[in-house]
């Protein structure tokens, strides 16, 4: 399976955010994608989770010899702000949730089970939403993705909000799922994108670049990338 995007664009107003967008996602990988703030990390996700139109381009997923634009329910999306119906409790949200995509769902987990996977604990489990940590807001979102198994896997921002025991788990989680998937993480934290990520995509003057290994592994990486993301490369 592979995520092919084709010259996707994406303006506001007369700032053209995302110019020619050209990239191979491949099954099987973590991408971590780096920029600078503003780089366009968002609204990419934005465009390929169908949250906002492109204005051009396309997404296309290719699975065995079938192939289809990507579609908004090929993609699990976990935003840096979570957006979950809070007058509902954590309880409530997945069970809704489970029914509504009954049909996608392999796995026999119970709601409990769930919950235990992402160490939200039997108290707070029947607490209306509105009262979560940013933290286990994310981690309801995270469940989303781990119930329904959608292809493409969008990650903005999401360890930040998480205790170092849950980040860890999810970290281990999203190695174990990925050859299943294709998982695009967004991040900020240069070591956590090399330390779990296959690939590191820069998101730089509105396009993808792909980083090549022999780079993250250069002792003088961080200070690299930082040059490159000023724009400071030797000529
Ligand atoms: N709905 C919108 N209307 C107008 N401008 C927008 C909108 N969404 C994003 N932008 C602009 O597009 C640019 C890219 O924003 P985006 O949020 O995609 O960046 P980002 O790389 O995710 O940044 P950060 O790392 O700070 O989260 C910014 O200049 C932002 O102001």
């Amino acid at each position: 399976m592979q995520l092919e995007l084709k010259d996707i664009q994406k303006s506001f107003d007369n700032k053209q955010v995302l110019k020619n967008v050209d990239f191979t996602f491949q099954q099987g990988k973590i991408y971590g994608l780096l920029g600078r703030n503003g780089a366009g990390k968002t609204t990419l996700f934005n465009c390929l989770s169908g949250e906002i139109k492109t204005d051009a381009g396309q997404a296309v997923l290719r699975q065995n010899d079938r192939q289809s634009t990507l579609s908004p329910k090929d993609v699990g999306y976990v935003l840096a702000t979570p957006i979950l119906p809070e007058f509902l409790t954590g309880y409530e949200f997945l069970k809704f949730y489970i029914d509504i995509n009954r049909e996608q769902i392999q796995s026999d987990r119970t709601i409990e089970d769930y919950f235990q996977l992402v160490q939200i604990g039997p108290d707070d489990r029947h607490r209306l939403i509105k009262g979560y940590s940013h933290g286990m807001k994310n981690k309801l979102q995270m469940l989303c993705f781990i119930i329904v198994k959608p292809p493409v896997i969008l990650l903005d921002e999401p360890l930040t909000s998480l205790d170092v025991v849950v980040a860890l788990e999810i970290k281990k989680m999203l190695r174990e799922i990925r050859q299943n998937h294709i998982i695009l993480f967004s991040t900020h934290i240069l070591q956590l994108a090399t330390d779990l990520c296959d690939e590191i995509v820069l998101v730089n003057d509105g396009k993808l670049e792909q980083v090549d290994h022999a780079l993250t592994r250069d002792p003088q990486f961080e200070e690299k990338m930082i040059h490159i993301l000023k724009d400071e490369r030797p000529a």
